[in-house]
């Protein structure tokens, strides 16, 4: 039976240490990082999404900036608040909650984020640095990041191994690739295009799960003792819940609890460190703006 990494638990003992660092800062300088959530249209997923990430602000001291933004926002007026919050040196860090709305251009909206408060991670700059040889990004994006760390506080080395990422998205897929390869991994990225994924990912040592498809990796798809990160949050019907669904990862669980080494629950894995990650960020963000004042 593989070793269930609790995600939540690991980010609760990240988040106490960043809560110490967030109130020497206020202890030394009387200043607290302040992070920026913005969310356009009102999507369930992202709202939640936000609120998670502005409690986990509140609970850790950080200064929360709430833009609230209508749907029918144009582009523009977007890009106006992104550089408002650029301006503003209370805020050290920026998120922008994806996917923006069909007729907003995500990647421009990204591009006008100040690098130094790219906490995300996702302005092409910082993505472009991350891919090179040699290299770091101002900061490295908060999923793939929680997927690695979540690797090695389980003692699970990846230099030399053989990974296998379910899935290319410019959020989690392909990052998460690119920092396995900068950890000397050996990568391959399955993708739904890929014919017979199951033959690639019986060959991981490292499995990260990232496709968006409820449940996909069967329990036989495994190789015995891998280690499974399961990025998935696909949200399922369930009438017996109160908020009438239930999330599930991209991983049969069930199935692949009894065959991997190291397997992350959905809810409780991933999820929680995500968040941890971009609290984390946005501390790194403060000191570094702090510091140089
Ligand atoms: N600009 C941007 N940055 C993101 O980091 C970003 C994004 N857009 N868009 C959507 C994805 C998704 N994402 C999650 C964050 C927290 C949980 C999380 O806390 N999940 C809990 C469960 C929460 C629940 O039960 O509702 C868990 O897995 O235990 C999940 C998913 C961040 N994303
Ligand atoms: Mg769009």
């Amino acid at each position: 039976m593989a070793t269930v990494i609790d995600g939540k638990a690991v980010a609760q003992t990240i988040r106490s240490e960043i809560t110490d660092e967030v109130r020497l800062l206020s202890e030394k300088y009387g200043k607290v990082p302040g992070l920026a959530v913005v969310i356009v249209g009102n999507r369930q997923d992202s709202e939640s999404y936000v609120r998670t990430k502005r409690k986990a602000c509140a609970d850790l001291g950080i200064k929360n900036f709430d833009i609230d933004l209508p749907e029918q926002i144009s582009e523009a007026e977007v890009i106006k608040h992104v550089h408002q919050l650029n301006a503003d040196p209370n805020v050290h860090g920026i998120l922008v909650q994806l996917p923006l709305p069909k007729h907003i251009n995500e990647e421009k909206v990204l591009t006008e984020i100040s690098l130094e408060k790219d906490v995300d991670g996702f302005h092409p700059l910082n993505i472009g640095k991350l891919a090179m040889k040699g290299r770091d990004p101002l900061f490295v994006p908060c999923t793939p990041k929680a997927c690695l760390e979540l690797l090695s506080r389980s003692g699970v080395s990846i230099k030399g191994k053989r990974a296998v990422v379910v899935g290319r998205s410019n959020i989690v897929g392909l990052p998460v690739s690119l920092l396995l390869l900068k950890a000397d991994a050996t990568v391959t990225i399955a993708h739904s295009h890929t014919s017979q994924p199951e033959d690639i990912i019986r060959e991981a040592d490292i499995v990260i799960a990232a496709a968006r498809q409820a449940k996909m990796i069967k329990g036989s798809w495994i190789k015995p003792g891998a280690a499974v990160i399961d990025v998935g949050t696909n949200s399922v019907d369930d009438p017996t819940r109160k908020a009438g669904y239930r999330l599930v990862g991209d991983v049969d669980f069930e199935e692949a609890s009894k065959v991997a080494g190291w397997i992350t629950p959905v809810p409780g894995g991933v999820g929680p460190m995500t968040v941890t990650m971009l609290l984390k960020n946005t501390l790194e963000s403060a000191k570094r703006s702090i510091e140089q004042n």
